[in-house]
């Protein structure tokens, strides 16, 4: 009987629930969206019983597609969104708060108080991190200060804390009923609590955020068996993996040698660059990170240029101005134009990260004259993404000190072959799409089937892996710079926009 791993991508719109055969392609998959709750302007949140409820709906849908029994399936994986917040209690299962989404931006003011003394880079050598209101930190601070009671039961060892790796897991292995409350080093990277060099819980850094460390989970290495489900949805089946979902893509995309790089399109954009064992301190405005850490192997590091809204801005046009009625139809109405139109677009909703890191960036559409119409709109839309990603690439190579020879591209957007091209064309090099641009799912799959022995090694992975589609730059060098200049023009004048 042929065996299946199972992969659960906890992301920051929808749940998927994906099967993988040992060639790393898809047997089955199951999705579903959860509710986004804006409950004021800059804030985000996600209701986490129903991401709980959506994670065992997926899985028992993806089973059913493919006909499985628990015992078809050899190991899970599970990857997420990171960052994002969630606090419950051990008792009686509930959260105390909504999760708090890594968009959110209600922690500016904290983002100001402490960077007053030591500035916004004074956390980054023990945790390669910025002062942002992006990491868990100070969203766990807030929740901390802000919920009645929260502090007290936490102190007690009630409230745990965790990302949403870590209340999926616990959930799975049990949950009220003796649930694993573990998450792992990549995982653990993301909230500025963690020291790289360590891989543990920084008392200092919980003192400066007065966080009782009771309610942290434990850290494990990304590949290994954690514990079995007790859920009913995959009765017995090992837990084996976890991974923040840009770093499954990275592991997906089999980026296993330093300077290997991948970019992951969905929501936002994350660039991240494998350093190996060496930990880089990035003086040009990206993160240093957890890549991965295999069983019994030393933890790989990576640089990173995060993005916060790429796929969303498309959203966004597609939800509050309803000039698109799916995202997919977007490349139809910006090819209706040849160029921008002279418009740009700067997507700066949740201030702008790397690699600038404004807190006070807002969004603006720049070059409007009455000659610009919506196609030229969906244009400006597509071409943030591209401008953005080249700005990461420049940063990255910066501080690397190496040129990237071509970009490895995955997620949502990579199906956008206008975008794509012109990608290639303002990056001047070559943009590869994988065959499976599932990455994010297949990443966690293999971290769990590294584990269990169903694949052996590395070189099992990197058989997998194969170019569907390259684009090549065809710009004039005159072009790219004009388009370039005007992005920075545009994005200059987004910051310092909120006081
Ligand atoms: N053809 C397309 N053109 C432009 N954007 C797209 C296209 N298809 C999907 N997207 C965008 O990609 C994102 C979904 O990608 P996905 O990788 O599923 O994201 P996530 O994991 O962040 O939820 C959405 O923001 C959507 O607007
Ligand atoms: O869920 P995604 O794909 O939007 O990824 C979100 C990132 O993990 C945020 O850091």
């Amino acid at each position: 009987m042929p065996t299946y791993v199972v992969a659960i991508d906890q992301g920051t719109t929808s749940t998927r629930c994906i099967v993988f055969d040992r060639q790393g392609q898809i047997v089955s998959l199951a999705q579903k969206e959860h509710k986004q709750i804006y409950p004021q302007p800059g804030w985000v949140e996600h209701d986490p019983e129903e991401i709980w409820r959506n994670t065992q709906e997926v899985i028992a849908l993806a089973r059913i597609k493919a006909k499985l029994a628990a015992h078809d399936i050899v190991a899970v994986g599970i990857t997420n969104q990171r960052e994002t917040t969630v606090v419950w209690n051990r008792r009686t299962g509930k959260p105390y708060y909504n999760a708090i989404v890594w968009q959110d931006m209600r922690t500016a003011d904290l983002v100001i108080e402490f960077a007053a003394t030591g500035g916004q880079d004074r956390f980054r050598p023990q945790t390669g991190l910025p002062l942002a209101t992006y990491f868990s930190g100070l969203k766990l601070k807030w929740l901390l200060d802000n919920v009645p009671g929260l502090r007290e039961d936490a102190e007690r060892g009630d409230a745990i804390f965790g990302n949403m790796d870590t209340f999926v897991v616990w959930h799975l292995t049990g949950g009220i009923d003796g649930g694993q409350h573990i998450t792992d080093v990549t995982n653990a990277s993301r909230t500025q609590l963690m020291n790289l060099r360590t891989l543990n819980w920084d008392d200092e850094l919980l003192d400066t955020f007065t966080v009782p460390r009771i309610m942290l989970p434990r850290i494990r290495p990304s590949s290994e068996v954690y514990g079995a489900v007790v859920s009913e949805v995959l009765p017995g089946v090992p837990i084996a993996g976890i991974l923040g979902d840009q770093q499954a893509a990275l592991v997906g995309q089999t980026c296993y040698e330093p300077g290997q790089a991948k970019n992951t399109y969905g929501t936002g954009c994350f660039l991240l660059m494998n350093t190996g064992t060496e930990l880089r301190e990035s003086t040009y405005g990206l993160l240093t990170t957890v890549a991965y850490q295999f069983q019994n192997e030393p933890v790989h590091y990576a640089l990173e240029g995060s993005v916060a809204i790429t796929g969303a801005l498309v959203q966004w046009l597609r939800d509050n101005l309803g000039i698109i009625k799916k995202s997919t139809d977007i490349e139809t109405l910006a090819r209706s134009v040849d160029d921008n139109g002279g418009a740009y677009f700067v997507p700066a909703f949740s201030g702008l990260y790397a690699p600038h890191w404004k807190a006070d960036a807002r969004g603006i559409i720049a070059g409007l004259t009455r000659f610009v119409n919506k196609g030229h709109l969906a244009r400006a839309v597509l071409e943030a993404t591209a401008y953005q990603t080249v700005d990461v690439v420049r940063a990255m190579e910066q501080d690397a000190g190496v040129s990237l020879k071509s970009l490895r591209v995955d997620g949502g957007m990579v199906g956008n072959s206008l975008l794509m091209q012109f990608q290639a064309d303002v990056l001047n090099g070559p943009v590869v799409c994988p065959r499976m641009t599932e990455t994010t799912a297949l990443g966690a799959a293999y971290a769990a089937g590294l584990a269990v022995g169903y694949w052996q090694n590395l070189d099992d992975l990197r058989q997998n892996w194969g170019v569907a589609r390259t684009y090549e730059s065809t710009m004039e060098d005159v072009q790219r710079k004009r388009l370039m200049r005007g992005w920075q023009k545009a994005i200059e004048r987004s910051f310092g926009w909120e006081e």
